[in-house]
């Protein structure tokens, strides 16, 4: 074996999820890397670490440590600790609760602040949880969560482009798009483009067709930037 291929398959990325208390973390770690939801809330204290093996484009293969980090560590003295040496973050919010979008904001500070004398700041991803009814149930099922969405498509595309956040609406109860996201950020560390194949390849059930009443009630604009979140891999909220 050649020494690139050794260091190939070797690699170790750090991804670490934060994001308010009950948003979805652990629900996205499980989903990820056990292929399981559960419905009960149970809260993480302090932390909880995941493995999961991917391979990449060009056959490379990385083992993500997947970081589950309480939401109550907000404003601990653990914090730093964990996001420090990070190579990727999912910051995370439940669409149907405002406060969990409020709050990354001062998620994404601590992540500035703890690498602001890095080399370079981790890829980050913005994760809108609890999306299922919005993007992938195409008609009944579901319909509930979306009537309670409050965090609107612009705001969502408006952070990441603001921040320089890929972007990306996920359900941990479905499994929708939730492995494109680590793979995203996994890909973006190593400075491989993944194509429009390898994003929808994940996503499976995140291309059925909406039904129109919803279209009526101002979900075009959540789809379209949906849509081009999971299908373009020049999406408007993409890492430069
Ligand atoms: N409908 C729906 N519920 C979800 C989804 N993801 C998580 N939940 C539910 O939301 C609740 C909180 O999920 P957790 O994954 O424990 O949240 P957390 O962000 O890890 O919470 P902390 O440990 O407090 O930081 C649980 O009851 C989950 O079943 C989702 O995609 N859709």
């Amino acid at each position: 074996m050649s020494d690139s291929e050794e260091e190939t398959q070797d690699k170790q990325l750090k991804i670490v999820i934060l994001g308010d208390g009950a948003s979805g973390k652990t629900s996205l770690a499980t989903r990820f890397a056990q292929e399981a939801f559960g419905k009960q809330y149970k809260q993480t204290v302090g932390l909880d670490f995941f493995l999961k093996r991917i391979t990449l484009p060009g056959n490379v293969s990385v083992t993500l440590q997947v970081w589950d980090i309480g939401g109550q560590t907000l404003g601990g003295k653990m914090l730093d600790k964990y996001i420090y040496g990070a190579h990727g973050v999912l910051l995370v919010y439940d669409i149907t609760n405002y406060q969990s979008f409020e709050d990354l904001e001062d998620w994404l500070g601590m992540v500035r602040k703890v690498n602001e004398e890095a080399e370079r700041q981790p890829n980050v991803a913005l994760v809108a949880n609890k999306s299922e009814d919005a993007v992938a149930c195409p008609r009944g099922a579901g319909v509930d969560l979306e009537h309670m969405r409050t965090v609107k498509a612009d705001k969502h595309s408006r952070f990441c482009q603001e921040n320089g956040l890929s972007s990306h609406f996920v359900s941990a109860k479905t499994g929708d798009s939730v492995a494109v996201c680590f793979q995203r950020v996994a890909a973006d560390t190593l400075g491989i483009k993944l194509n429009k194949a390898e994003m929808e390849q994940s996503q499976g059930v995140l291309k059925a067709e909406l039904v129109d009443y919803r279209e009526a009630s101002g979900l075009r604009e959540y789809r379209a930037a949906a849509a081009a979140a999971r299908c373009d891999k020049s999406s408007v909220c993409s890492v430069q």
